[in-house]
Formats: C-alpha cells, sequence, structure tokens
C-alpha cells in the first residue's frame, strides 16, 4: 500500500536519512524506533511533504490507491502534495496545542479539514461531530463549542485524531502522539489509533509503546534503518547491535530485566575510539565491559569496549 525506496533526506551536502526502504500494507501497523536524532521524524515529514525548508527528499514513495492506481509522495510538486496531505496521508503530532488553532472552536477546525477537500460546510459540520463521537470524547457537541485551551491534553489528542481521520487517510502517520499526556490516558490513547488507524506508520522512542500499538517495527540509526521485522522477532532475537542496546535499555528485554551491571575499572580514554554506541546501554554486559562509576547520577553507567560490528 505505501512503498517508500531508497529514500534519501538532505540538508545541503549532509545526508540526514540514508537510503531508506520499507513497506506497509493495508491495515498494517508498523512502528518506526530509535535514538533521537536518528532520523524518524525527517523520514516521516517527507512522506507528507513537510520537509523544513532547506532539507529535500529524494527517492520514492508511493501510495497505492483503492482503485489500483498510485501516487507519488516524494519529488511531486506542492499543488500535488496539497490534494493529498490530510485526505489521502494524514498526520498527528507529539504536541496537540501548536497544531490546532487556539482562536476557532474544536468542531470548526474539524469540519475545516473537509471543507478544504471539498465537503460541503453543513456535511462538514454534521460529520465533525460523528468524528468526536468516534475518538470517543464525550459529549461531542459541547467538545466541538469548545475552544482548544478548554480541553485537557488528551482531548486535544483525540481531536487531533478526529481532524486526522476526517477525510479517511489511506495512511495515518504518528509521531510520538501520546508522550506528553499521562500514562492512562496513553493508554486509551493507543488503544484508540490502535483500532481507528487505516494503516499506520506510528514513531516512537518508546518500546513498550511500540510493542503495544504495532505489528511490525523498523529500527533506525544514524539515519537507516537498520533492522525490520514482526515486533515478537525483533525484540526476542534482535539481530542488529544497536537493538539489542535499545532492548537493553529499555524494560523489555527478553528476559524482562534490565542489564546486569560489572564491577570494573574505568576504561582508559581512547580505547574505544569513538566512544561506545550504546552510550550507558552496553548489552553485551561481558567480562570485557566495564562500569564507569560517576557517568550517571547513580554512580552506575556502563561502557561497552566492544569494537563496532
Ligand atoms: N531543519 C533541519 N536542518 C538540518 N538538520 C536537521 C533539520 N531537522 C533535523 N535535522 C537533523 O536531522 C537528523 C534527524 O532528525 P530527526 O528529527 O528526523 O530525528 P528523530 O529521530 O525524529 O529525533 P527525535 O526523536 O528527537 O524527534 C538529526 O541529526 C537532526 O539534527
Amino acid at each position: 500500500m505505501l512503498k517508500v525506496e531508497g529514500l534519501t533526506v538532505r540538508s545541503g551536502d549532509v545526508e540526514l536519512v540514508h537510503d531508506v526502504s520499507f513497506d506497509i500494507a493495508p491495515g498494517e501497523r508498523v512502528g518506526l524506533i530509535g535514538e533521537s536524532g536518528s532520523g524518524k521524524s525527517l523520514t516521516a515529514l517527507s512522506l507528507m511533504g513537510l520537509l523544513p525548508e532547506g532539507v529535500t527528499a529524494t527517492g520514492r514513495a508511493a501510495l497505492d490507491g483503492p482503485d489500483g492506481g498510485g501516487d507519488d509522495l516524494v519529488g511531486v510538486p506542492e499543488s500535488r502534495l496539497k490534494r493529498l496531505r490530510g485526505r489521502d496521508v494524514s498526520m498527528v503530532f507529539q504536541e496537540p496545542m501548536t497544531a490546532l488553532n487556539p482562536l476557532m472552536r474544536i468542531g470548526a477546525q474539524v469540519a475545516e479539514i473537509m471543507t478544504l477537500h471539498g465537503t460541503p460546510r453543513p456535511q462538514a459540520r454534521r460529520r465533525a461531530l460523528d468524528l468526536l463521537d468516534r475518538v470517543r470524547l464525550p459529549e461531542p457537541a459541547q467538545i466541538a463549542r469548545a475552544y482548544p485551551h478548554q480541553l485537557s491534553g488528551g482531548q486535544r489528542q483525540r481531536v487531533m485524531l478526529a481532524i486526522a481521520l476526517a477525510n479517511e487517510p489511506r495512511l495515518l502517520i504518528c509521531d510520538e502522539p501520546t508522550t506528553a499526556l499521562d500514562v492512562t490516558v496513553q493508554k486509551q490513547m493507543l488503544e484508540l489509533i490502535a483500532e481507528v488507524a487505516p494503516a499506520l506508520l506510528f514513531i516512537t522512542h518508546d518500546l513498550a509503546v511500540v510493542a503495544s500499538v504495532c505489528e511490525r517495527v523498523l529500527v533506525m540509526y544514524g539515519g537507516r534503518v537498520v533492522e525490520s521485522g514482526p515486533i515478537r522477532e525483533v525484540f526476542t532475537r534482535p539481530r542488529h547491535r544497536y537493538t539489542e542496546g535499545l532492548l537493553a535499555a529499555s524494560k523489555l528485554t527478553p528476559r524482562g530485566t534490565r542489564l546486569p551491571t560489572i564491577k570494573g575499572s574505568v576504561p582508559a580514554a581512547g580505547r574505544f575510539p569513538g566512544g561506545c554506541v550504546f552510550r550507558n546501554r552496553c548489552p553485551h554486559a561481558t567480562p570485557t565491559c566495564e562500569d564507569v562509576p560517576a557517568l550517571t547520577g547513580d554512580g552506575h553507567a556502563h561502557a561497552c569496549w566492544h569494537p563496532a560490528d
């Protein structure tokens, strides 16, 4: 349904995302994980045609239509993307307050994305209420009359989801949509996203979140997809050492435990040129790795001395 091939994102001469390829099938929920700066957001923004100024994408990203035709998302004119954005592909961002217009009532904002794509206003207004109901906001009519600041963070994020779903997109992209929400609200929102997404690309750095929402995962590191596969496979038999590192640093290690630490001496500077890629999250934990006191507040950080693979 979505086919991304050789997606490369550059800022001037600097390559920020390198040759990324992946597919998403209709109805499939795919997670995109990786540490901060690994290129997750730029990958997603490329698919929306929303890259920051001076940043460009090359390669191919095609969205199949229900009639068998395809729509290119990369390297097409802005006028074309404007028609696809918010209609065929839509996105929910981390912070709804920056995406919502503070001076416009919620109902009008949900309706607007439909009128922009050709739905007559009265119909859009009616459908806005149905959408607010679909994202399980209580009293949709009351919510429709409210301004963004009158809603809670969780309610605002549900509104963003209603806006994203308004034109029945073929693909929904979510970039850390629940990071700003408290744990209970987060859980409800994740369940809702998993239920309503037509096909989903879900960006997060939280492995537990990706495991609860997605069926498949792509792991990004340094602008590349270094590993991909079904969640269970990647999380129980990671092939790439960065994925091992992510797992070791999370509560989702196959044994369900945090990494053991091993007492040792402080490593000599330069013994691991370039520094350990895992920072303090060594997945190896063999006697060749050592604790480095005082790197973290609790005095227990880990240094990995394995050479880079
Ligand atoms: N406008 C820009 N101009 C130049 N470089 C940028 C720009 N935006 C992002 N970058 C760089 O591109 C790389 C990838 O950034 P990106 O935002 O995609 O990472 P990310 O994995 O989404 O991180 P996070 O989880 O922190 O959002 C980073 O090194 C970042 O500094």
